[in-house]
């Protein structure tokens, strides 16, 4: 079943994973999961972060790349915040991968920011790894760990 939820206006996605759960919690009352996920650029304080798709929806990749021009420092973060939400409360599990935006986009798998962000410990970006490369790294991968062995799935 599809549930529209309102869009926070957040940076960090652990928050709005939260109100996001408990939201469609109320809505729904029955258990239920929730994820929302993350690009965070250190030299730009944690910018775009959970506003990630507003950057991609405007400038795209390559005008974030460009954007990034003169910021010397081009690390990041991806992450993914898992919400859970049931009678007992919410919970948020999150996985986060350090790397690093790409000097220009490169591959052509997955979708949304893969093409510009370089996982650490590779040279490749997570759009030039296969999907069970980057399914086996993901830091949704790591926010499902986390999700499966605290809830016991
Ligand atoms: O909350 P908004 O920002 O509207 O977006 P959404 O709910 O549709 O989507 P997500 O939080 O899951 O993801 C936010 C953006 O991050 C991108 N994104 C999410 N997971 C990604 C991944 O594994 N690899 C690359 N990009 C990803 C996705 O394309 C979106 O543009």
């Amino acid at each position: 079943m599809s549930l529209d939820l309102p869009e926070f206006q957040e940076l960090d996605v652990t928050k709005v994973a939260e109100r996001k759960a408990a939201m469609a919690f109320a809505e729904l009352r029955r258990p239920v999961m929730v994820d929302d996920s993350g690009l965070v650029i250190a030299a730009w304080n944690g910018l775009p972060g959970a506003l990630v798709s507003w950057f991609l929806d405007s400038v795209g990749n390559v005008g974030l790349i460009r954007m990034m021009a003169g910021w010397p420092d081009r690390s990041a973060q991806v992450v993914t915040a898992i919400g859970y939400c049931d009678e007992g409360g919410t919970q948020v599990f999150v996985g986060t991968v350090e790397g690093k935006i790409a000097p220009e986009e490169a591959g052509s798998n997955g979708f949304g920011y893969d093409p510009i962000f370089i996982p650490g410990g590779h040279d490749q970006t997570f759009a030039q790894l296969s999907d069970d490369e980057k399914d086996a790294i993901s830091m949704r991968r790591r926010a499902l760990d986390k999700a499966r062995s605290a809830l016991k799935l």
